[in-house]
């Protein structure tokens, strides 16, 4: 099995550090700057359950050597994958499965829905539709991440918490692809379940970055501090029930209530979202695919999203004044 991990960053570099330990498939990544310097001469240096690990793995710096794929995950910022299309498509050949390793609301979530909104391409995640047409819907396996993993410096993976990568077609079918990639990710040591409902997981993981990430990086607040706050709390409380109410007419079930997700959120602790720290690093932020992309399907399904809305102006201009958006 021949497999890419494109954008080994945290999470990428995490995933493909577990697979090269357990040594059962083809394994290469593309990686950039000094983070592809640092892996080429030392491998990829994983820190996990108190175990400092130098891990080889095939780093490439352009696909166009690495050749057709079996499976190529891409792990890369949701803004980052239009710029990454060039360097992406020589890995794709017929049989070629790509698994969309973001948060946020994927570029491919119209596929094989059914419906008026069949094949929507949305434009807060997808401009122009690029990504749909050169990457292609039919081969995307979803993903919902939950390790919190970052880089500590270039090729120095840090894994703080969490195994769990959920895997699910988009049409739900347990596929062979899809079993057989999850089946070498447990042997890597990952939790991997399959799902047959894979974009309602995806919401209930947006419906915490969709309100907290913001939230925190306009405020500068932990999740503990944001859920102790009552103002900060309904804030954040008014926001998922808009995207609840939007989720739901998409056919989205939320299997938990609203405050039990939030609780979840505050007992995380004294955490900085990823969206806080992308902002005190300097980074952009991915303000398109966890707060536009809801916004665009509540105009797509005709429900209102006035906080949404109040809290997005907010949050773009901090971050267009801060150099952090686009
Ligand atoms: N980190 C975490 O704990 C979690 C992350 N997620 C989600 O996972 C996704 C990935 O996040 P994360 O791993 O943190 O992000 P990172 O920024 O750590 O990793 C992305 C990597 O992709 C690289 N990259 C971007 N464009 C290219 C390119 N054209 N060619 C080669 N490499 C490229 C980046 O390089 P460079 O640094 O040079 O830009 C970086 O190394 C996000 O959607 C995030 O929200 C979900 C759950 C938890
Ligand atoms: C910590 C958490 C769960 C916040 O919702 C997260 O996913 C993030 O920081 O992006």
């Amino acid at each position: 099995m021949k497999v890419t991990v494109f954008g080994a960053g945290a999470i990428g570099g995490y995933l493909a550090a577990k697979l090269a330990m357990a040594g059962r498939i083809d394994l290469s990544i593309v990686a950039r700057g000094a983070h592809l310097e640092a892996i080429k001469a030392n491998g990829l240096r994983l820190i996990e359950d108190g175990q400092d690990m130098s891990v080889p793995v095939r780093a490439a710096a352009t696909a166009e050597v690495l050749g057709v794929q079996d499976y190529v995950v891409l792990a890369l910022k949701a803004h980052s994958l239009t710029l990454a299309l060039d360097q992406i498509v020589p890995l794709l050949g017929d049989h070629t499965a790509v698994v969309t390793m973001q948060n946020g609301v994927p570029w491919w979530y119209f596929h094989g829905v059914g419906g008026p909104l069949e094949g929507t391409r949305l434009n807060a995640v997808d401009r122009g539709g690029a990504i749909w047409q050169r990457i292609g819907p039919q081969r995307v396996i979803g993903s919902v991440v939950y390790p919190a993993v970052e880089v500590d410096a270039p090729g120095f993976i840090h894994h703080i918490d969490g195994k769990r990568f959920s895997l699910g077609e988009p049409s739900g079918e347990r596929s062979e692809r899809v079993t057989l990639l999850a089946e070498e990710m447990v042997k890597a040591g990952l939790q991997v379940p399959v799902r047959d409902d894979i974009r309602s997981e995806i919401w209930v993981k947006l419906w915490g970055n969709l309100s907290f990430n913001p939230i925190s990086a306009l405020t500068g607040s932990t999740l503990a501090a944001i859920v102790a706050d009552e103002s900060t709390r309904m804030l954040a409380r008014t926001m998922m029930l808009e995207a609840q109410a939007i989720g739901e007419s998409l056919g989205v079930r939320f299997p938990i209530a609203v405050d039990r997700r939030i609780k979840g959120a505050g007992d995380v602790g004294e955490h900085k979202t990823s969206m806080l720290q992308d902002l005190e690093r300097g980074r952009s932020m991915e303000i398109d695919a966890l707060v536009t992309a809801v916004q665009e399907l509540g105009r797509l399904t005709d429900k209102p999203t006035p906080t949404i809305d109040a809290v997005l102006a907010l949050l773009r201009r901090l971050a267009v004044e801060r150099g952090c958006y686009g």
